[in-house]
């Protein structure tokens, strides 16, 4: 009531001081302390979400999917993803997926990139195994383009039925070329049953030719404002309804063969034609470039263990919902928002991707302890 007061009367004098830099600033500062702080208030109205009927226990999907550390497992088998993106513009956004998904606990994460990025990418970590093997139109004459295609995608054949999950699209650029061949790799993945999860430009090659994802229950997007709004257009032909999120989001999956959506935004929308669930939990005020892509490396890790734990359980699955494709959507964004949550409490506005992916693992360690 009194934060309700507070902002009547600050709103009903906003036409006449708006001007004054100092009334202003105790007008935020008024706002602040009627609220009860920045960061921690939004925590709060977070927290109260949780009441939410399609709020997703995420905490206990996260302690039930991931995997034990046990002494007898070998390399390989926590996880083996793979990132398909880097161009001449964009490097950030690959490596950031890619070193996401071991800074959670995968084994292996490879980066297949055009062969500008790769020295750059390699030169960010030594742990990523970086394949430079796209090709952009520019660095192609015209007649040689399908010999140079059947390369490309021969390459990324050989390895293919060894990943748990491929990441197709941060940094990846909107080549004609360059997307032509990940449309084959994207279909080879699905000859192989190989979890696809798709974002960045990989979202803007499937929302111009949906066939590419339609039906397939291994596929996961993870649309970003824009994103959300391109493919709501497309394939529903309408605009985006937030008055019923949840429904729209549930008939955009449906439509496309119950294909799994993960909506980026205030509260991370997740359907699968069949059911909505929301992550709403932690969070951060801050918005900078990359989160998205840290987001979908982890959902890749998570898919595959969700895959392994529901494998293993043989029909006495602990949790709900029981489709991996959405326990990774869930487990993933839950632990994005909560090592924001933490690098922003720590960094405020100078919190970076970098900053949130130090958090990973003290985030997922909080809930779910190594040992
Ligand atoms: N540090 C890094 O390396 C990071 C790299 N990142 C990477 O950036 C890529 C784009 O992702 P994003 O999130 O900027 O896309 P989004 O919000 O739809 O676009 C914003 C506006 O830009 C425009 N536009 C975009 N791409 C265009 C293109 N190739 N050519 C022309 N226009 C283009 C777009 O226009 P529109 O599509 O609406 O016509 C919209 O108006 C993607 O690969 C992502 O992974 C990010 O992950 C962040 C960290
Ligand atoms: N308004 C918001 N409030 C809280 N968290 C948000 C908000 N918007 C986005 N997020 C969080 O940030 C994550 C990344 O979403 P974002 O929309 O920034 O993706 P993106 O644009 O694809 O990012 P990238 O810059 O990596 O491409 C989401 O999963 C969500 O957890
Ligand atoms: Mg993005």
């Amino acid at each position: 009531m009194f934060v309700k007061h507070g902002m009547n009367q600050l709103s009903s004098s906003r036409n006449f001081t708006l001007s004054s830099s100092a009334v202003l600033r105790r007008q935020h500062f008024l706002i602040r302390s009627l609220a009860g702080g920045g960061h921690s208030n939004y925590c709060t109205l977070n927290r109260m979400q949780e009441t939410n009927p399609l709020e997703a226990d995420a905490e206990n999907i996260l302690r039930a999917i991931t995997p034990s550390l046990d002494p007898t497992r070998h390399k390989g088998q926590a996880g083996k993803i793979a990132v398909i993106g880097g161009c001449r513009e964009y490097t950030g956004a690959p490596y950031f997926a890619a070193i996401s998904a071991l800074k959670i606990g995968a084994d292996l994460s490879h980066v297949f990139c055009t062969k500008d990025a790769a020295p750059v990418i390699k030169s960010y970590s030594p742990e990523l195994i970086v394949h430079p093997i796209l090709e952009e139109s520019y660095s192609i004459g015209e007649g040689d383009r399908k010999y140079i295609s059947g390369k490309v995608v021969a390459e990324v054949d050989k390895w293919l039925e060894r990943f748990d999950c491929l990441v197709v699209g941060p940094g990846l650029g909107r080549d004609p070329f360059l997307l032509d061949c990940v449309s084959e790799i994207i279909k080879q993945a699905r000859r192989l049953n190989v979890p696809i999860v798709v974002d960045g430009d990989g979202l803007f090659l499937v929302t111009n030719s949906i066939e590419l994802v339609s039906g397939n229950s291994l596929a996961v997007l993870t649309p970003n404002v824009n994103e959300y709004k391109r493919l709501v257009q497309k394939v529903l032909n309408c605009e985006v309804n937030d008055q019923d999120a949840h429904g729209q989001l549930l008939s955009l999956s449906k439509r496309i063969g119950d294909v799994t959506i993960l909506r980026k935004g205030k509260a991370d929308l997740i359907a699968d034609g069949e059911i909505v669930k929301s992550v709403s939990v932690y969070g951060s005020l801050r918005r900078c470039g990359g989160q998205g892509d840290i987001l979908s490396g982890s959902v890749a890790v998570f898919l595959s263990w969700a895959r392994q734990y529901i494998m293993a359980a043989e029909g006495n699955v602990a949790i709900r919902p029981t489709n991996p494709t959405v326990l990774g959507c869930i487990a993933g964004a839950a632990l994005l928002r909560k090592a924001a949550s933490l690098a922003f409490e720590n960094r405020k506005r100078s919190t970076l991707t970098g900053d949130i992916i130090e958090y990973l693992g003290k985030s997922l360690e909080d809930i779910c302890p190594a040992c």
